[in-house]
């Protein structure tokens, strides 16, 4: 497994070629000219663009918080506003947005570049949003032993917005609480009113 800092899909490098001939025969399937000079290089391309978008698989999210450190620091601590692209597991169309991760540490906090790191190997691969928040959530508990930790992720889903219901400018949100959040509506209330400012 290697480190989210080489988040590029190995399995796509492997098999590149294969990949490139798909591509070909879709384009001839949706009735293009795959020999037709715009497209000479687009098998190329989209398999290059595969090893970027779904390089999550090439990290496991679990160490991406790194070596985390000895911190007194027992009050809220956010990272908000991270920007993601993922793809979804029912279209494979592009869903994005952001995610704000809030965590209570218990005498143990982690890089704050770390919890970017961990948004981009959770979101770099077929997803759901969902699943993303959740992930999110348990690893930042379990890895940290948080005392407590909230996620919000929101997305704009291009399956919703280009096709099917074409509604765009529609925002999802989802929400993760563990931990003293799930007990406490102030703790969250105040985590939502930090993300908001
Ligand atoms: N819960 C959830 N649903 C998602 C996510 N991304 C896409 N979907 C939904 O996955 C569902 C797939 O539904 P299906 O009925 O199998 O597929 P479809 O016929 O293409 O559905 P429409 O999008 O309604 O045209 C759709 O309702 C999508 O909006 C996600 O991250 N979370
Ligand atoms: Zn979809």
């Amino acid at each position: 497994m290697r480190g989210v800092k080489d988040c590029r899909n190995v399995k796509v490098a492997e098999n590149r070629e294969l990949i490139e001939g798909h591509i070909r025969e879709i384009l001839e399937l949706i009735g293009e000219d795959p020999g037709r000079e715009g497209l000479l290089d687009t098998p190329a391309r989209v398999a290059r663009m595969y090893e970027e978008i779904f390089g999550g698989y090439a990290a496991d999210p679990r160490e991406t918080l790194g070596v985390t450190f000895d911190e007194s620091h027992e009050e809220l601590v956010i990272v908000k506003d991270i920007v993601y692209y993922s793809q979804c597991e029912h279209h494979m169309a592009p869903f994005f947005g952001k995610v704000h991760i809030g965590y209570i540490p218990n005498g143990r906090i982690a890089g704050l570049s770390k919890l970017a790191r961990l948004v981009e190997a959770v979101t770099r691969r077929l997803q759901v949003q969902e699943r993303i928040t959740s992930q999110i959530a348990d690893i930042m508990e379990e890895v940290l032993e948080a005392q407590g930790v909230m996620v919000v992720v929101e997305g704009e889903h291009l399956c919703m917005c280009a096709r099917g219901v074409k509604k765009p400018g529609s925002k999802t949100v989802t929400t993760a609480a563990r931990g003293l959040f799930r007990a406490d509506p102030a703790a969250r209330a105040e985590f939502l009113a930090l993300i908001k400012e």
